[in-house]
């Protein structure tokens, strides 16, 4: 992250709060997220995680405190689940195509840019669990949102299309510069990329760095003994250099523009 006179801030929630029925779902969340930044929510079920992005969108309105965003500030939305009628057939290109109209090139590159250009006719009945959370990344995207909201990106896809979307959503960063609010239900997985972890329990109950947050006496308190006092970093190292649009450079060529890269390994 940049240096915080910096960064372009695209939400702020200041000690906000949702109340329902006299019940206090969560309450005093600061938060913000800025241009370029990943901020991943993590606690346990019913702690207020799913509220809070609600509260970011603007999904729900704060009962206490205040929310801002940036003005014209276009949001992308991920979510936990989609409702489809699995009974009809459904391409992913009419799936791209039922909440907004999009020319076919607008498509093409959406899909493109998450690595599914491939599957434009597939069904979307048969598509894989990594496959289907691409699908629904590009719908997000089609957009150029400045913020992208992921519900469990992660969900129904095995560790090693887990490390490839945590890949994507890195890559999705770096090339949008939007900011990426995530929602964690693993507890203990955390992309190590993220710049901010808000650890809830209806209330903010730690924050920081992924490192900080794992070794936050909160964090231990909180989920110690399910965790077995361990919050699982997943993280990305290079081995290999990066043209300017993002591809690979083959081994064997220079690029200019080094990374000062080393080491590649995924580790969580
Ligand atoms: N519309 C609502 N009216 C009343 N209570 C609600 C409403 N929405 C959520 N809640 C309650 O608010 C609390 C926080 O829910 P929320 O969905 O934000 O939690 P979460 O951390 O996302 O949980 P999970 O990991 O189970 O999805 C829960 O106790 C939930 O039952």
């Amino acid at each position: 992250m940049e240096a915080l006179a910096e960064q372009e801030i695209l939400i702020t929630l200041a000690g906000a709060g949702v109340v329902r029925g006299g019940r206090k779902l969560v309450s005093g969340v600061d938060l913000t997220i800025a241009r370029g930044e990943i901020v991943t929510l993590i606690g346990p079920n019913g702690s207020g995680k799913s509220t809070t992005a609600k509260l970011a969108t603007g999904v729900l309105k704060p009962s206490v405190g205040t929310v801002t965003r940036q003005p014209g500030l276009k949001i992308g939305y991920v979510p936990q689940k989609l409702t489809i009628d699995w009974t009809l057939p459904l391409t992913v290109e009419r799936l791209m195509t039922l909440t907004g109209h999009f020319s076919a090139s607008a498509i093409a590159a959406a899909l493109d840019a998450v690595g599914a250009a491939h599957l434009l006719k597939a069904a979307v009945q048969e598509l894989s669990g990594g496959e289907f959370q691409r699908v629904l990344f590009a719908r997000a995207m089609i957009r150029k949102p400045d913020l992208l909201v992921l519900d469990e990106p992660v969900q129904g896809v095995d560790f090693s299309g887990e490390v490839a979307l945590y890949d994507l959503v890195r890559q999705i960063r770096d090339t949008t510069r939007s900011g990426i609010l995530m929602i964690s239900h693993d507890l203990h997985v955390v992309m190590a990329e993220t710049d901010t972890v808000i650890c809830l329990n209806g209330h903010v109950c730690c924050r920081g760095t992924p490192t900080a947050v794992k070794n936050s006496p909160e964090y231990l308190r909180l989920f110690g003994e399910r965790a077995g006092g361990a919050l699982a970093l997943y993280q990305h190292h290079h081995d290999h250099e990066h043209h300017d649009d993002g591809c690979v450079v083959p081994e064997g060529q220079t690029h200019d523009h080094s990374h000062g890269h080393e080491g590649h390994d995924h580790v969580r």
